[in-house]
């Protein structure tokens, strides 16, 4: 579903991602672990085809990110580490907005909305304007954008950050979810113990290198997954 094939990204003399390769198969949840400034971003920012790189080739459902960056866009959502939405628009004119470009039908958005902004519990904060939203609330508008067309592939940027405990728990069932559904679902985190339980496969990049990717079992081995990041990181 996503194939990362020697992308390298430099910013000046900054090598900020060097010859990454990753595979996200259909139906996985890859979790895309660093330390900061590792480059996690930067890929994340590249495979959703609004940041050029300088080397590699992006697949999208075997799609070329650089030869058909819309056809790739209509199969994915992007949720940003930070929701920066438009706040001159309500809730709810954003959601319609963010259908009407995935030619999302009036009945099945209507269902969609419905159903998430219940889970999130912001089906009332709908009508109000988006400069009035808690950090929180943006980052529950964003992912009911995603859900609203959904996609084949969901690139999220460390998503639990701001939300309350209620709205994390509904992320991890809805990630669950999505990808039972046969979706893919790659995102960073420094939430370990998160991506320890939630994740099929894990990659583990440090100053823009793959150092280690594998099953979630073959990576922790018997040991925890925080630990086996901070051994890699000494
Ligand atoms: N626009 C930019 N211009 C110059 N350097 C940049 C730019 N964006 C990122 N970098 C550098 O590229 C490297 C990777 O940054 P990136 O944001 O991808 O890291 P990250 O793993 O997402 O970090 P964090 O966990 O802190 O969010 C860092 O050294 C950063 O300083």
């Amino acid at each position: 579903m996503l194939k990362i094939e020697g992308l390298t990204k430099v910013y000046g003399d900054k090598k900020a991602v060097d010859n990454l390769d990753l595979h996200i198969q259909k139906g996985e949840i890859y979790g895309f672990i660093g330390h900061n400034g590792a480059g996690k971003t930067t890929t994340i920012k590249a495979c959703c085809g609004i940041l050029d790189f300088d080397q590699g080739n992006i697949y999208v459902d075997g799609i070329n990110i650089k030869k058909d960056p819309l056809g790739c866009k209509s199969k994915i959502a992007y949720i940003p580490d930070n929701p920066d939405l438009y706040n001159f628009m309500t809730g709810i004119q954003y959601l319609n907005f963010i259908a009407d470009i995935f030619q999302i039908s009036k009945e099945i958005r209507k269902e969609r909305i419905e159903k998430y902004a219940q889970m999130f519990e912001i089906q009332k904060d709908l009508a109000s304007y988006i400069s009035t939203y808690s950090h929180g609330m943006k980052q529950k508008l964003a992912i009911i954008s995603a859900l609203v067309h959904d996609p084949k592939l969901i690139i999220m940027d460390e998503p639990f950050v701001g939300l309350d405990p209620k709205a994390s728990f509904q992320l991890k069932n809805l990630m669950k979810e999505m990808c039972l559904k046969g979706s893919s679902i790659f995102f960073s985190t420094h939430v370990l113990e998160v991506a320890e339980k939630l994740c099929d496969k894990v990659a583990i990049i440090k100053n823009g290198k793959r150092i280690v990717s594998g099953t979630m079992e073959q990576v922790k081995g018997d040991t925890s997954l925080e630990e086996v990041f901070l051994e890699l990181e000494e």
